[in-house]
């Protein structure tokens, strides 16, 4: 089984260059000034999506961001995907796809099974791919939170999806073994602490996810 890994709220040249060396397929850079992960500078934008080779997908992450926000950072030439982890209605991801041309993935907040039925019901008609996340956080993702992961067992899902919250080199492999995710996305579980990568989690976790 191949599975996809993501790593996401990269924010030195150092750990972006981990990911890629490692195997991620994706990688993310935040736009969320509330996060501890949020890469304010334009030029730093730019410099760590400039470091990554065109198989690695460049996923910017958005939460209920305007336009011109988004046009700005996507000015800088380092996004190739969209990621929106807040509240966004799928008219706004069908807007967005329009606008800009760039793939979509939008984040469904998971507490009971009823939650990926309506996510799944309401954006996998337009949004290229879902991410199942955890509700439960003070930030709107990034909060180390994982949910009910039997909540996903045995579900098909109609479009590409995502594991993610509460993930981590220790636990990924169980996860997928019980959701049968094609690819999983991290934050916090490759930290040493808050908003800190570690090169050395983002190997473990590329590394546990390519054994499975
Ligand atoms: O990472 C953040 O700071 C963040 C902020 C706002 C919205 C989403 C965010 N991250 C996303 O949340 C998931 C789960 O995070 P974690 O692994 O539980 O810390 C992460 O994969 C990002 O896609």
């Amino acid at each position: 089984m191949t599975v996809e890994a993501k790593i996401c709220g990269l924010s030195t040249p150092e750990t972006v260059d981990a990911a890629v060396a490692a195997g991620a397929g994706l990688v993310g850079f935040v736009t969320f000034p509330r996060s501890p992960r949020h890469v304010e500078s334009l030029d730093l934008l730019k410099a760590l999506g400039a470091r990554v080779p065109s198989s690695v997908i460049r996923v910017g992450l958005f939460v209920d961001a305007a336009d011109a926000l988004i046009d700005a950072r996507l000015g800088t030439g380092a996004i190739d995907m969209l990621q929106l982890h807040g509240a966004e209605t799928p008219e706004r991801v069908a807007a967005l796809k329009a606008r800009t041309g760039k793939p979509v993935m939008k984040a469904i907040k998971v507490a009971v099974p009823a939650d990926v039925d309506r996510g799944i019901a309401a954006y996998a008609g337009v949004a290229d791919r879902l991410m199942f996340d955890a509700a439960d956080g003070t930030l709107p993702g990034g909060n180390a939170t994982a949910f009910d992961w039997t909540i996903l067992s045995g579900r098909t899902v109609p479009v590409p999806w995502f594991l993610a919250g509460g993930l981590t080199p220790a636990n990924v492999a169980e996860a997928v073994r019980m959701t049968g995710a094609p690819a999983v996305d991290v934050s916090s579980g490759v930290e040493s602490s808050r908003g800190v990568k570690s090169i050395e989690l983002i190997r473990a976790f590329v590394g546990a996810v390519n054994t499975l």
